[in-house]
């Protein structure tokens, strides 16, 4: 039987202003009261909204550990960590790996999975669906045969995409050289030089060539190279006039049929994310989940990716409809002069943090590890600042699809993730996450207020883990955007709920079977797992932060803070 103790603490944040009674209760029942406190808010309950010191209590519910899964679903690769590092130790920026024909065999898969990767993206511009198909049961066979937590995101292919292929296997040399034969390439849709003059400047891939347009006939240009470079494979490109881009064919929608489809494909497989290609503004991404809502029963989660300059201009209306944010760097820098992207990112970042949303730096991150074995300075360089600026999380493309140092490349993301998060946390540079008020109703602004006073205590006390009960994640979330330093284990008996934080920074999501009704009990019963598998031990402290209803309160819904130490 665990005996806790706590604390008293009391935060006046939490007293608002329609605080109809103040009161300390002692009476939990199933329990034994003992020295401590914590601090309640009532939910929705009877209309009443009470603020009730409570002291932490002896608990019962044992016989719910007796029932309890001894599986608690704990993933292999946190356990470990855990075990090895400590809580504080811990890595909190999640890891995302795209799976392409390099590393999408099962040892492949594992060995990513074993190394950290946290999401595996599937870009459904390449390959067939069958391939896709194939990786998606592998990932689930890991999942289930091993113990891992590795969840599956689709990136659409986008009916904007703009392609161009010159049919060479491998990427080709231009020159600005006089009097040689034109060089014929096709582009992936008829209609990608409407509105295009001649005297215009095609650039490809962001500025690797650039080409003047010398003449046009009919769909088809003339173009002059005016700064030699490499012309890739299925290269992207973009026109520029004086200096601006030219808008892209907005006439075009962001979800083509192809899109369609692989989103059909995707919900049937209960895949965990879906990345929108190209958003342009919070419409689309809107439809998407509206179709969701109606098609699937789990919550498949949609994020938008910021990659053309349309989406910077309605960043947040986006970032409100979406579950989540993708700073897709490569079309993104194709988009806006890449001389901006650094600093476009930190405000992406900055943003997504105040709206309580996910965001995801990808793109060129490790890009030179595509062909060898180490990083450049300016790349770990370049990885740091994502983890500084308090990215949720970073991910790799070419580095782990194409590149034969895939694994390689994912322990640098680890390690220089670790790094800076640990100089992070020495600076105290926590305290400029400047938290912009959220909620609307009462009960979602005191949930915002018990997670950031939560976070301010845990660190203030240096407790070693925080752990939240939570059904959908919201409390978890709002728990991650402010940045704590002890890890956030969150326990969860909604599967989809588990598969979708594993894109929040420093959340490790926990299955297991939580009674509603049995907040207490949860409690005593996840601690005494947890203890059980020897990764808490006496005298750790951990922070407990819940919003699952209790009875015992005569409440719908009850959120707490709770200080627990370990006997
Ligand atoms: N599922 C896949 N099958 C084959 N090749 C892939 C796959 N995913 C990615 N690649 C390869 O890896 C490269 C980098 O991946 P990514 O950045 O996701 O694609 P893109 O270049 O279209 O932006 C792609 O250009 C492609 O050559
Ligand atoms: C991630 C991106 O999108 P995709 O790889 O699908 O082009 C990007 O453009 O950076
Ligand atoms: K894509
Ligand atoms: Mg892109």
């Amino acid at each position: 039987m665990a005996v806790v103790t706590g604390n008293p603490i009391i935060s006046p944040s939490l007293l608002t202003n329609r605080v109809t009674q103040f009161g300390l209760r002692s009476e939990v029942s199933g329990a034994k009261v003992v020295p401590g406190r914590a601090i309640g808010s009532g939910g929705k309950g009877k209309g009443k909204v009470r603020v009730v010191v409570k002291a932490a209590v002896q608990i019962g519910g044992l016989e719910q550990l007796k029932k309890a899964k001894e599986g608690l679903g704990f993933d292999t690769v946190s356990e470990g960590e855990l075990r090895e590092k400590g809580f504080l130790g811990m890595r909190k920026t999640k890891l995302v790996c795209t799976i392409g024909p390099a590393c999408c065999s099962l040892e492949d898969l594992e060995k990513l999975a074993l190394g950290g990767m946290n999401v595996a993206r599937l870009n459904m511009c390449h390959n067939t669906r069958d391939w896709h198909l194939d990786v998606i049961k592998k990932i689930k066979k890991l999942n289930e045969e091993k113990g891992f937590c590795v969840s599956i995101m689709i990136d659409t292919e986008g009916s904007q995409i703009q392609l161009l292929d010159h049919g060479a296997p491998s990427s080709v040399k231009v020159e600005k050289l006089e009097g040689y034969p034109p060089f014929t390439v096709q582009a992936s849709y008829d209609g990608f030089s409407e509105g295009i003059e001649v005297g215009e400047v095609l650039v490809i891939d962001g500025g690797m060539a650039s080409f003047e347009v010398i003449e046009k006939a009919g769909n088809d240009l003339c173009c002059r190279c005016t700064d030699s470079s490499l012309f890739l494979p299925r290269a992207k490109f973009s026109f520029w006039r004086d200096g601006k881009l030219v808008a892209r064919n907005s006439e075009l929608p962001t979800l083509s049929k192809k899109d369609w489809a692989d989103i059909e494909f995707g919900v049937s497989e209960g895949v965990d994310f879906i990345a929108l290609s190209f958003v342009n503004d919070a419409d689309s991404v809107r439809q998407l989940k509206n179709y969701l809502y109606m098609r699937s029963s789990r919550s498949t989660r949609v994020l938008a990716k910021i990659e053309s300059l349309e989406s910077l201009q309605k960043l947040e209306e986006i970032i409100e409809a979406c579950d989540g944010i993708m700073v897709a760097r490569g079309d993104l820098g194709v988009e806006i002069p890449y001389e901006q992207i650094p600093t476009v990112q930190e405000e992406i970042t900055r943003v997504c943090r105040e709206l309580n949303k996910p965001v995801i730096v990808a793109s060129q991150l490790l890009e030179s590890m595509v062909e060898y074995p180490t990083p450049t300075r300016a790349e770990v360089a370049d990885v740091s600042e994502a983890v500084r600026q308090y990215a949720d999380a970073l991910m790799l493309s070419g580095e782990s699809a194409i590149g034969p140092y895939g694994q390689k490349a994912l322990s640098v993301l680890q390690m220089a993730s670790s790094r800076m998060e640990l100089w992070s946390r020495e600076e105290n540079r926590q305290s400029i996450l400047h938290q912009r008020p959220l909620g609307e109703s009462l009960p979602d602004r005191i949930a915002e207020q018990i997670c950031n006073c939560a976070v301010e205590m845990a660190n203030n006390l240096g407790v070693d883990a925080i752990f939240v009960y939570t059904k959908h994640g919201q409390m978890a979330t709002l728990l991650s955007r402010n940045r704590p330093y002890p890890p956030i284990f969150a326990f969860t008996s909604d599967k989809g709920t588990r598969m979708a934080l594993n894109l929040q920074w420093g959340v490790i999501p926990v299955l297991v079977d939580l009674r509603d009704d049995e907040m207490e009990a949860n409690i005593t019963m996840t601690m005494e797992l947890i203890k059980r598998k020897g990764m808490l031990k006496p005298g750790d402290v951990v922070m407990v932060v819940s919003d699952l209803a209790s009875t015992h309160i005569n409440y719908s819904a009850f959120q707490s803070i709770q200080v627990k130490t370990v006997v």
